[in-house]
């Protein structure tokens, strides 16, 4: 784990941990031990401790902070290096960060290459820099600097390290040779001033003026976190206390922070998310085994938000796209807004206005297509309508080459019914993104039955290529994200019918975490879309819609919704929605009483008795009926592992990161306790089949202990595989 060799006068201290170096048990005794040996050592004069492989430090191994002795040795470690009677040097390049730059800051001196990233990003994952981070940071840059950097957690490039003096020297090239050159320099040189612990922050006297400032900005930027808020603390601390005191407060809120839920939610999201663009297949293909398809070219049909939103993404991530629009107002239209959407990208300096220039030229408008017989992947972005793809997947089935993929931008449809349209249902593949597809992280791939693994592995490729969180899904109605979304909002619907106003469903579930509540986030996407759809639905089904009812198909509904369509209250577009909107302060939502008056005659006329709704009520209602669909999901291998709708839902629908998601929270409520609600929830609410226990969940819950997450889809009974 820690290579020990000696090069002349040198100790070369080399990290082998791949592919991250972390600081993992082994490394730190590999490394406490090369200290001890490299001081007995007569030949040896200086040591150089630096990273193997492609990176120096990553910071101390994540999975072992769900260990009880987490991290014990770090310190013990850092004092070692210190302490050395011979000069240490820490020899950077790829990533120091967390405890990697925390041994860095143990050593004496530091070297790095040009492109070496720096950071303390502990605070990401609900931690501080437990290992004397926030004592020695402030030491070497100052306050100001050490509370942004240790509080927001983020990576800086090594200039800016060196600016601040946290590096001795940049190189261009080969950091070691940098640093045996460096040696030269300081050998023989006295150590006590290079020793952290022995220094004290020069710009102390104004520690609390910056620490209030700083804090301010953090509550609002970080609302809810408690680990920026520690961080301010103990770097504060640095500046009030002995080095000793501060580093025992530091150790002190580190064990608070460790323990805490929202720490060990952040934890789990750091490798849920890493999980997800692992996917597999039924057959056995997955991404380890399969090689995607270079994607050259692109084509988007609909020059419509989505198809729009979805051509930034292609051409700002350097792929080209001819955006097919017959109707030419529309298509004008479209290449407007996205060179809008390019130039505010520039403005928010995410690129420069060469990039821009550069991404523009690859979009071509069209108006057939025709225009896409020779390119590589086409996307289909038109309204939500079956017959529509259909026809349309029929006709590039005849234009495109046959080795070109055709993927809907469908949120419901099935994707073996467009396949079915084609003579080449194997490069057949559902693309669902969100909207604004440039803004959205999440992309839900959906591959049907007959869908092959080189097509999945082409669209999961793509999505990284344009930068977003991939997760693969199983076709079925609505996929995973609309699917086990739909019981939310419609439980948070009829808690609106049953006694709560629009503006306590928010409030409750923005207490939670969730950055806006579903009324709110109705009114945003427009109270007319949904409505529409149901139109499409109804039609589909031949049924006639009435605004008098509370059943359809056996199934309980509610009509408030249709009820504000009809007062012409589309949401944000027209003032008024669930809400209010002022055209002074247009996005700000303001509670209705025109709204409420709504609802309660609409209670009346319906003879629905109304009653005050407890907060518990809103959150267990809206999240227990998305975690049982979201079980259903999981048993009928919808989604592989529950991790992937975790994703889907921090991604797709803002569930907070360190909530983990539904699958997350259930696991952390614990899974008797919620089937037990559900199967409550079921008798009283009969005409809902979303509460129907799920199958799984009975029989995880039915254990007498939990059992662990990665352990669910074992549980799922042979004859549903
Ligand atoms: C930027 C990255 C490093 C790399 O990104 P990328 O190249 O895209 O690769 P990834 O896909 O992200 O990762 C590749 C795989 O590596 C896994 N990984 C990455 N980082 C870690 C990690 N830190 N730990 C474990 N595993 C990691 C990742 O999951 C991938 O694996 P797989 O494919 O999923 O299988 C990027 O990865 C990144 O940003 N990583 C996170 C970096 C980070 O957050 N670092 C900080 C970690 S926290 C830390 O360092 C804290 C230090 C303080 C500890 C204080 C302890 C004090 C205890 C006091 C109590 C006891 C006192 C006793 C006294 C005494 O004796 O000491």
């Amino acid at each position: 784990m820690v290579d020990y060799s000696v090069d002349r006068n040198l100790a070369i201290l080399g990290i082998n941990n791949p592919p991250v170096n972390a600081l993992s048990f082994h490394v730190r005794e590999g490394l406490f031990n090369g200290i001890k040996q490299a001081n007995a050592d007569r030949r040896v004069e200086a040591i150089v401790i630096t990273g193997k492989g492609k990176t120096y430090c990553s910071g101390a191994d994540i999975r072992e902070f769900s260990i009880p002795s987490a991290g014990k040795g770090l310190v013990t470690l850092g004092h070692r290096i210190e302490d050395s009677d011979k000069p240490v040097i820490s020899a950077i390049h790829g990533n120091a960060l967390g405890g990697g730059l925390e041994i860095a800051l143990f050593s004496h001196y530091r070297v790095a290459n040009k492109n070496a990233k720096i950071g303390f990003p502990e605070v990401l994952i609900g931690l501080l820099p437990g290992a004397e981070g926030t004592i020695r940071l402030p030491r070497v840059t100052g306050l100001a600097f050490a509370m942004d950097a240790i509080a927001s957690g983020r990576r800086f490039d090594a200039q800016e390290a060196h600016k601040h003096g946290i590096l001795d020297t940049i190189c261009d090239g080969d950091v070691l040779q940098e640093a045996k050159a460096f040696s030269k320099k300081i050998i023989g040189q006295p150590l006590d001033q290079r020793r952290l612990s022995k220094t004290h922050v020069k710009d102390a006297a104004d520690v609390d003026i910056k620490f209030e400032e700083a804090l301010a900005q953090i509550k609002r930027k970080y609302r809810g976190l408690i680990a920026p808020i520690l961080c301010l603390k103990s770097v504060r601390n640095s500046a009030k206390m002995s080095f000793d005191e501060a580093a025992a407060e530091e150790m002190r809120l580190f064990g608070e922070l460790l323990t805490s839920s929202q720490s060990i939610g952040l934890r789990y999201s750091f490798f849920a998310e890493r999980s997800a663009p692992k996917w597999k297949l039924p057959c056995g293909a997955c991404a380890d085994n399969t090689t995607p398809v270079d994607v050259k070219t692109t084509g988007v049909i609909g020059a419509g938000t989505m198809g729009s939103g979805i051509a930034v993404c292609l051409i700002r991530a350097g792929i080209p796209v001819i955006l097919v629009e017959k109707n030419q107002k529309m298509l004008d239209q479209a290449i407007k807004t996205i060179s809008r959407i390019l130039t505010g990208s520039v403005k928010l300096n995410r690129m420069t206005e060469k990039q821009r220039e550069h991404s523009l030229k690859l979009l071509k408008g069209a108006s057939t297509l025709d225009e896409l017989a020779g390119v590589d992947m086409v996307i289909e972005a038109v309204y939500e309508n079956l017959e529509l793809k259909r026809e349309i997947f029929h006709q590039l089935d005849k234009i495109c080459k046959s080795s070109t993929l055709l993927c809907s931008n469908t949120s419901t449809l099935d994707i073996d019914n467009i396949a079915s349209a084609t003579q080449r249902p194997d490069k057949v593949v559902g693309t669902h993104f969100f909207a604004p597809a440039y803004i959205m992280r999440l992309l839900e791939n959906v591959y049907g039955t007959k869908t092959s693994p080189t097509t999945v592995a082409t669209v999961m490729e793509l999505g990284k290529r344009i930068g977003k969180i991939c997760v693969l899904v199983k076709t079925c109605y609505a996929f995973v994200a609309n699917r086990t979304n739909q019981p939310f909002g419609a439980e948070a619907s009829f808690m609106v019918e049953e006694g709560a106003l629009p503006q306590d469903v928010d409030t409750v579930l923005e207490n939670f975490g969730m950055p806006m509540g579903p009324f709110k986030v109705s009114d945003l996407s427009g109270i007319d879309v949904g409505w529409r759809i149901r139109q499409e639905v109804a039609k589909a089904l031949g049924l006639k819609l009435t605004l008098e009812t509370r059943y359809r198909m056996g199934e309980r509904i509610t009509t408030l919704a249709d009820r504000l369509y009809e007062m012409g209250r589309y949401g944000i577009k027209t003032g008024k929605g669930w809400y209010r909107y002022e055209p002074t302060n247009p996005r700000k939502p303001i509670p209705d009483p025109d709204v409420a008056k709504m609802i309660q005659k609409h209670c009346m006329d319906m003879g629905i008795e109304r009653r005050n709704i407890p907060a518990q009520e809103v959150i267990e209602r809206c999240l227990f009926s998305a975690i049982n669909e979201s079980f259903r999901v999981l048993e009928q291998r919808i989604a592989e592992k529950p991790e992937d709708i975790d994703v889907i839902w921090q991604y797709g629908f803002s569930f907070p990161r360190y909530g983990g998601g539904p699958m997350f929270y259930a696991s952390q409520v614990g899974l008797k306790k919620v089937f037990e609600k559900i199967c409550i929830f079921h008798e009283q609410f009969p005409y809902s089949s979303h509460w129907v226990p799920s199958d799984l969940l009975r029989k995880l819950a039915s254990h007498s202990t939990e059992i662990p997450m990665d352990k669910w889809t074992q549980f799922i009974s042979s004859s549903k595989l």
